[in-house]
C-alpha cells in the first residue's frame, strides 16, 4: 500500500506576518496519521516554516533548486545541500510555472532532479499538458515524454525515491479541476510507463494529482486507484481549507 501525500505549495505568496499566521493554523490542525503532509513555501520563508513547525509532522520542501547540489559560484539560486541544511527534505522539480514562465527544459530538469537526490532531497518531479495539448490529443505524449526524460537519463529507480506529480496546466488556478477518470487515466499511463521498465518502482511510487483541488474535490480524486493524494496551491495557503484535504487522503 502507498501512503498517502498531501503537499501544498504556497507558490510565490506570503509575507512574514502571513507565514506566520499560515504556520500557526498548520500547528492546530488534526492530521490523519496515515498520510504524509508537506509545505512548500518560497525559499525566503522556509527557516521561519522549519522553526515554527518543529515537533509537528508537517515536511517541508522547496519550490526549486540549483542544478548543482553543493553550495558555489552561481548566483540568485539554493543548492539542494543548502535546502537539507535548512531542513527541507523534498524539492519540487519542473512545475508548470517554472517550465512555461522561466523556460526550464528537461535537459536542465534532470539536472536539478539528479542534484537534488543526491543530496538525499525527494524530487517531487510535475509534469503535465497545456490545453491546446490536451485538445490535440497529445496529453500522453507531453507527459510521457516529460517522465521519459528523466527516465532515460537517470534509470527508472531513480523513482524509487521520488514522488510524481501530474498537473494539467488547464487545471492549474483555473478553478478547472480533471475530472477524477480524467486524472486517473493520467496516473494510470504514467504508472504504465514506469512499470514497463521496473514493476517494483511503479507499483511504489507515489502519484500526486494538482490543478484546482479543494476541500470539495479532494475525496473524489484521492479514491481513484493511481491517485496517491495531491499538489495543492491556492487552497493550501488557508489552513483549515488544507487540513481537510489532508483528511480527505486519510480516509
Ligand atoms: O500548481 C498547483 C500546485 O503546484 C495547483 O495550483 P491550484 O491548486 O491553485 O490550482
Amino acid at each position: 500500500m502507498r501512503r498517502p501525500m498531501v503537499a501544498g505549495n504556497w507558490k510565490m505568496h506570503g509575507t512574514r506576518a502571513s507565514v506566520a499566521e499560515l504556520t500557526n493554523g498548520l500547528r492546530h490542525l488534526a492530521l490523519p496519521s496515515g498520510v504524509d503532509v508537506a509545505v512548500f513555501p518560497p525559499c525566503l520563508y522556509i527557516n521561519q516554516v522549519v522553526d515554527a513547525l518543529k515537533g509537528k509532522s508537517i515536511s517541508v520542501g522547496a519550490q526549486n533548486s540549483a542544478v548543482e547540489s553543493m553550495q558555489g559560484a552561481l548566483t540568485g539560486e539554493i543548492a539542494p545541500s543548502q535546502l537539507v541544511d535548512a531542513g527541507c527534505s523534498l524539492v519540487l522539480i519542473g512545475h508548470s510555472e517554472r517550465r512555461q514562465i522561466m523556460g526550464e527544459q528537461d535537459k536542465m530538469l534532470i539536472r536539478k532532479f539528479a542534484a537534488a537526490q543526491a543530496c538525499g532531497l525527494i524530487p517531487v518531479l510535475c509534469v503535465g499538458e497545456t490545453l491546446e495539448q490536451r485538445e490535440a490529443g497529445k496529453t500522453l505524449e507531453v507527459v510521457g515524454r516529460q517522465l521519459g526524460s528523466i527516465i532515460e537519463d537517470l534509470g527508472v529507480g531513480a523513482f524509487a525515491k521520488a514522488v510524481i506529480a501530474y498537473e494539467p496546466v488547464w487545471a492549474i488556478g483555473t478553478g478547472l479541476t480533471a475530472s477524477p477518470q480524467q486524472a486517473q487515466d493520467v496516473h494510470a499511463a504514467i504508472r504504465a510507463q514506469l512499470a514497463a521498465e521496473n514493476s517494483e518502482v511503479a507499483r511504489g511510487v507515489r502519484l500526486l494529482y494538482g490543478g484546482s483541488v479543494k476541500a470539495a474535490n479532494a475525496a473524489e480524486l484521492f479514491g481513484m486507484p493511481d491517485i496517491d493524494g495531491g499538489l495543492i496551491g491556492g487552497a493550501s495557503l488557508n489552513a483549515d481549507e488544507f487540513g481537510a484535504i489532508c483528511r480527505a487522503a486519510g480516509n
